[in-house]
This record gives C-alpha cells, structure tokens and sequence, in this order.
C-alpha cells in the first residue's frame, strides 16, 4: 500500500526529521509513505494579503494532488475520530493521501473535495507536530488492522 502526506510547507531540516524516519521505518513493514513538501512564491504572496488569499493559494498548490486515491484532510474542525475508526480508513485501499494545511488552514472548497475530513483532537498543532502524531496515527491504525500488539 502507499501512503502520501502532502503538506504545505518550506523544505528544511526540522527538529522532528528523526522522529518522521523512525515512524517511516515502522510503518514501512505495512506500507511505503511518501512525505511531499509544497510552498510556493504564491503562497509566500498570499500570505501578505489575508487569510482567504493564503488558503486559495493553497488549494491552488495542492490541485495536482486532490481527487487522486483516497484523500484525508486534516483539519481542527473536522470529525473527531478515534484510533480504531482511523484504522478503517486504511483498511482494503491502494493508495490514501493525507492533507496538511499551511498557517490558515484549509478553505471550504478544498475540505468539499476530500473524501474525509478528520481532526486529531480539538487542540490545533503546528503542521510539523501534526505530521508526528498523523505517522504514528498510522502505525497504530495498521496494528489495529494486523492485530499487532502496538496498539494495546
Ligand atoms: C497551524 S494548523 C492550521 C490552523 C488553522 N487556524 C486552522 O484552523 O486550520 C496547520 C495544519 O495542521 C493540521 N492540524 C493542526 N491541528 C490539527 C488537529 N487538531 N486535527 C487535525 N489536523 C490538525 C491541519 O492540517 C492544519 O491545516
């Protein structure tokens, strides 16, 4: 199975690079996970306007991959689910891509083309935390759907 996360976000080194292999690594054994970057001068742009600007312009950066596979938006409003619902997410699929938002989150029109729309819980995370908590979110659902012990 292939697992994508694509958020918005400069490339740079990142404290939390080794946490993102070490939780790539024992998802690996379930499936293969891509992490894809995007920024643009566009979103750099839009983001001197206003909110609304920042988000079209992400919705704009992240077209080429909405609508393709199965997509999971993450979003702080969207449905508070737990670890074992989750898990069902992933169950009998090819491919899933996950979606992470910029500074301004997500517009409407974006969250309308996501096949789920989820919240990890009704704190709002930086994107680079909310990426930890997604892979190990991963690691567990695929547990669940294996039965290993992780998840107990
Ligand atoms: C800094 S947050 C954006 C906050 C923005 N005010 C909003 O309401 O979406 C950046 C991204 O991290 C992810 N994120 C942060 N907290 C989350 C949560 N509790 N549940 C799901 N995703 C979250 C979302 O993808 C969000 O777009």
């Amino acid at each position: 199975m292939n697992v994508e996360i694509v958020s918005i976000a400069k490339k740079e080194k990142s404290l939390y690079d080794p946490l993102y292999k070490d939780l790539t690594k024992m998802i690996s054994r379930f499936a293969t996970v891509k992490d894809t970057e995007i920024y643009s001068k566009d979103v750099t742009k839009a983001h001197t306007i206003s909110p609304q600007a920042a988000q079209k312009a992400y919705t704009k950066a992240l077209e080429a991959y909405i609508g393709k596979d199965f997509c999971i938006t993450l979003h702080p409003d969207g449905k508070l689910i737990d670890s074992f619902e989750f898990s069902k997410l992933l169950n009998d699929k090819m491919s899933v891509k996950f979606f992470i938002g910029g500074a301004y989150g997500f517009e409407k029109d974006f969250l309308d083309q996501s096949n789920a729309v989820i919240s990890l819980g009704k704190i709002t995370m930086s994107h680079k935390i909310a990426k930890v908590v997604l892979l190990e979110q991963i690691y567990r659902g695929f547990s669940i759907l294996s039965n290993h012990p992780y998840h107990k």
